[in-house]
Order: C-alpha cells, then structure tokens, then sequence
C-alpha cells in the first residue's frame, strides 16, 4: 500500500468548514485508491501559488514530511497546471499528483463496462494532452541546449499525434456503443417501462438501496465510486408493475470537468428518469452541503425538473427521536437500505409518485384474454381488480402512462354501446 502525504491551499475566505470538508474527502479519496494518509501540509493563502502551487517554503517542508514518512506520493487537492506539477515534482522525491488525477485512478480502476473503461481512458488521454503541451513549452523555452529542441519537439509532436489519433478511435467506439443502447432504449420504451434512476452523493448507498428495491446481489463495498457503470434492473412494484431502476456513479463536490463530460453517458440515465430516487447518508454531517451538490449537478445536467423522492438512508444508525440534520422537501422518508427497513413504503411511495404521471383508467377485459390482461397487470398501476362471473370480464381500475396502447384501446371498445 501505498504511503501519501495530502496538501491543500486553503483560502481564509473560503467558508472553513469547505474547506475541511473537501480536505476529508480527498483523505477518503486516497483510501479508495489504495493509499494510507501519513500526513498532512495545509497553507493558508489566497489563491495557489502559479509556479509552486504552494509557496516554496511549504514544497520544502512537503519534502521533509515526505523523507520522514518515507512517502511514495504526494497528492495535491486541487488541479495542478503544467507548470505547477513540474516544478512541484522537481521539489520532491515522491511522485506528485492532483485531485483530478486521484479520480482518474479510482474510476480507471473501477470501470466495468466496456463503455465505462473506454470512457476513462478518453478522460485520462484529455487530461494529459495539455500537459504534454506543457512539457513542449518547458523545453522550448529551455531552448538554448543544442541537440534537445529539435528531438524533443518531435517526439512531443509524434507523442500528441498518437494520443490524437488514440482518442479518435476511443470516441468512434463510444458512438457505436451508444447507437446499441439507444436501440435498447427504444425497444424498452415500446414495453411502456417506467424509469426510476438512483442518484446521489458518492457513498450515500445507492447501490445497496438498488440491491434491497430489487432483492439481489451486487458490490456494495465501503470504497468510494463502487458504481461507474449504469447498472440497470427490473423491478416488480407492489401493484405488479414491472419497472426499471438504475444506479448511477456517486456525485463529488468538486466533481474535474473533463469528467463530468466523460460520464455524460452514466449520467444519461438521469435524464432519462421518469423519477429520482436521491439518496441521502442521513448519517453525514456534511449530509446538508452533499444535498446540495447533488442537486446542483441535477441542474446542470437539465435534470432539474424531473420529480423527485428523497431517501434518507442509513437510518438504523440513527437515535430515535432525532432531528434531520437536512432540510428535503417532500415527499421524503427514511430508510435502511442495509438493514431492509421502510423499503415497502419506499416502494409505495414510488408507487404514488408514478400514478401522478399518469392518467386514471376503469376498463374490461375477457377473461378468455390472459395475455392482455398479464400486459396490463404488468404495465400499469392496477388498483383494482373484480370479476364479473356472468359476463366472465375483469374489471380493472388504474393509472396508465398516457397513449398507453391497449389501455387506449380498452378504453375506446368501453365506450361502445
Ligand atoms: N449503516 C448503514 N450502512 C449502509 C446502509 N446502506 C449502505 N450502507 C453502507 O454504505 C457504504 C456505501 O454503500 P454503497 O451502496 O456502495 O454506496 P454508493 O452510493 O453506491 O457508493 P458509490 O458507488 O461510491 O457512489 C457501504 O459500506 C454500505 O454497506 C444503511 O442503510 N445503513
């Protein structure tokens, strides 16, 4: 295991408990990835500083924490520009590396699918070019040694046309997955299959919540992003309703840009929702500043307007009696996802919030028809359900989504003298 020494700039300005709240989480971050935290060098300044990124005098003590701990790396929590990297590096005898990279690392090792893995190395590909760009600059402006530029500059110039050209076909690849899952999707769409999509903080528990709505196993591990991969299940509501619920890759403040538009495609199945499960560590207590990000991200992602249904999970920890620490609008409820608790109320209350999308319906169907009937027990939301011994009919009342085909149908033959 790896030996790390974590530093920070930290802006006086800057609200402290942020601050420390992010400091924590990059902590988290390096357990993740498989590091133990041996210390920590913090300085407080306004911004970092353009060459160093801390200030010299700190890269030196950075040096001695790491000759005293005997550190593999050194993890910077913020972005470090080319040059700050280099000069940064040129400082110590541990490898250094930022917070963008850290995540890399994790998702790298974390990727299951084909699109996720392809995914991350177009992240890791974007994050390096510039910084090969960096390196062209550093020896250009070295430039005096005779015999250096020319040989540098062309294997820059070969190295970029490679990673281009590597790139180019990473990205044809994704295009071509994307094109099967979209068929995929229309196929699903034509079986009227309502969408439910888990979102949340990272580690708040998605998918051990995605486990307990759906009774099966799947990783659920302690570890930051066990989830890369949209992981998608069916699920069988109370009602006999067949849905599908998603998982999807655990939100982080801070979350580098570069991969916000890498895992777009994870981040599909958000928008896709017909509703959102947001889960909540109740437990945190960062637990209000998480909701937060979450749902500014929503609305960065144009998810903003799709209902919602908070979960506060994690709640078997909880003291009876005690007062949320979070501030959710309804409806919302608490569970546990670990322990199996409230998750039928969970479940009626998706229930609930599904038949206000939909419209009500009251129809009849021959007994002799068991395939339309199996159809529409298994694609809306039946309420209720009686038979008619003499006219051998069923007849059924429920929520449909609208343009539902043979609800539509039922309907029309049911107004028919
Ligand atoms: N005590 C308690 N722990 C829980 C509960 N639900 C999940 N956990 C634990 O929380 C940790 C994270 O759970 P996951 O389901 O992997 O969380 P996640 O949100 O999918 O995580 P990412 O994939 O990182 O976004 C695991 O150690 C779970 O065992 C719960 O109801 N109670």
């Amino acid at each position: 295991m790896e030996r790390v020494i974590v530093t920070a700039v930290i802006d006086e300005r800057e609200r402290e408990t942020d601050a420390r709240a992010s400091l924590a989480e990059l902590k988290s971050l390096v357990t993740t990835a498989g590091g133990t935290v041996m210390a920590t060098a913090t300085q407080n300044r306004p911004a970092p500083d353009v060459s160093t990124y801390v200030g010299k005098g700190k890269a030196e003590e950075i040096q001695t924490l790491v000759e005293e701990w005997e550190a593999d790396v050194v993890v910077v929590n913020g972005e470090l520009s080319p040059r700050q990297g280099q000069s940064l590096t040129a400082r110590t005898t541990a490898r250094v590396i930022d917070r963008t990279q850290l995540i890399l690392d994790i998702f790298a090792d974390r990727a299951r699918t084909k699109e996720g893995r392809i995914q991350v190395e177009l992240a890791q590909l974007t994050y390096l070019l510039p910084r090969l760009r960096g390196q062209g600059e550093s020896l250009s402006r070295l430039g005096a040694g005779i015999g250096t530029r020319g040989p540098g500059e062309t294997k820059l110039e070969t190295d970029r046309r490679h990673i281009r050209g590597r790139m180019d076909e990473l990205k044809k690849d994704l295009r071509r997955i994307r094109k099967h899952r979209s068929t995929i999707r229309e196929q699903k769409d034509r079986l009227n299959q309502p969408q439910f999509t888990l979102v949340g903080y990272t580690n708040s528990g998605k998918t051990t919540l995605l486990n307990a709505l759906t009774n099966e196993d799947a990783l659920a591990e302690d570890l930051l992003f066990a989830t890369l991969d949209p992981l998608t299940r069916g699920l069988r509501l109370p009602s006999g309703l067949s849905a599908r619920v998603s998982d999807t890759v655990g939100f982080i403040r801070g979350l580098p840009t570069t991969l916000i538009a890498a895992f777009r495609a994870t981040l599909e199945e958000v928008t896709d929702a017909d509703i959102l499960i947001h889960v909540i560590d109740a437990t945190s207590p960062e637990a209000e500043s998480e909701k937060q990000t979450v749902l500014q991200l929503l609305n960065e992602l144009g998810a903003g307007e799709i209902p919602v249904i908070t979960v506060m999970n994690k709640a078997e920890t909880l003291d009876e009696g005690t007062v949320p620490i979070v501030n959710v609008d309804r409806p919302w409820l608490y569970v546990s996802a670990k322990e199996h608790h409230h998750i039928g109320d969970l479940h009626r209350v998706m229930e609930d919030e599904l038949s206000k999308q939909m419209a009500f319906y009251a129809i009849h169907i021959p007994a002799s028809n068991g395939r339309l009937l199996h159809t529409i027990r298994q694609t809306t939301l039946v309420q209720s359900e009686t038979f008619d011994e003499e006219k051998e009919m069923y007849k059924l009342e429920g929520y449909a989504f609208e343009g539902h085909p043979q609800v539509e149908r039922l309907k029309k033959e049911g107004q028919e003298p």
